[in-house]
């Protein structure tokens, strides 16, 4: 069995003050949920998560990562930079970061090698454009994204990945993917992966996302292959993200 794991991804939002008081609430309210679950944050607020959340069962992440070790790139955020502050996941290839900064699979493939190096878990995001599902490209796309990255990794790389399947149209949309819509992209996903290897396809979490929320995060999380979700709104309040984690503890 799987363990089910719930992640907010906070993208571009959140102050020191705000954050003191959701991270807080989430802590407070956990009350022994047996789901994982773990933050995304701005860069400039990891240290505040690593000072919050340490001890506590809710781990931390960012939202992207260099594909580069260190050096001259401006701007850039190493994936050591990220381990040194603690972190155990980094989201490679949102949909936002693909679209906004022109990420290609090639790029986010390697940012999830330099994540694995750096020994944390890239969760990687695929998904179709809402054109791309209407025109019935859904499948052979989000086959093309996930095989960049499955390209370059082993059986045991395999084995070190979460996947995050967020169609672009559900994205912060209230557009929901049904969980049948869902449930066919996933093991689909799960397919590919058993291609490669059965034992570490079996260990991947596939998460879904895109408006997931406390009102139909259940019965998305009830299909077989549907093993948490990548939280965008709902992360923002505490007692939204923790009726999902209760949710996916009680899947
Ligand atoms: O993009 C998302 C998570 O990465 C989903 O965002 P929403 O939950 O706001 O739709």
């Amino acid at each position: 069995m799987r363990r089910k794991l719930v992640v907010g991804n906070w993208k571009m939002n959140g102050s020191r003050a705000t954050n003191a008081s959701l991270l807080q609430g989430i802590v407070d309210g956990l009350n022994g949920a047996s789901a994982a679950c773990a933050v995304c944050a701005p860069a400039p607020y990891l240290a505040q998560c690593a000072d919050t959340l340490k001890g506590s069962p809710v781990s931390w992440g960012a939202q992207d990562v260099s594909a580069h070790a260190g050096g001259a790139y401006t701007g850039e955020v190493a994936a050591s930079m990220l381990a040194d502050f603690g972190c155990t996941y980094v989201i490679v290839g949102h949909s936002e970061r693909r679209a906004y900064h022109a990420e290609s699979s090639e790029l986010v493939a390697q940012k999830a090698v330099a994540a694995i190096d750096a020994g944390m878990t890239p969760i990687v995001c695929v998904g179709e454009t809402l054109a791309e599902r209407e025109a019935g490209q859904t499948a052979v796309v989000v086959r093309n994204q996930l095989g960049r990255v499955l390209e370059r990794l082993d059986a045991d790389g395999m084995a070190k990945i979460v996947v995050a399947y967020e169609p672009v149209w559900a994205i912060g949309t209230g557009k929901t993917a049904t969980p049948e819509m869902a449930q066919e992209v996933h093991a689909q996903l799960r397919k590919q992966m058993l291609e490669k290897n059965a034992v570490a396809a079996d260990k991947v979490q596939i998460l879904y996302g895109g408006s997931m929320k406390p009102d139909n995060a259940k019965e998305l999380m009830a299909q077989p292959d549907i093993d948490g979700g990548l939280i965008g709104g709902a992360a923002l309040k505490a007692a939204d993200f923790l009726a999902i984690i209760h949710a996916a503890a009680n899947t």
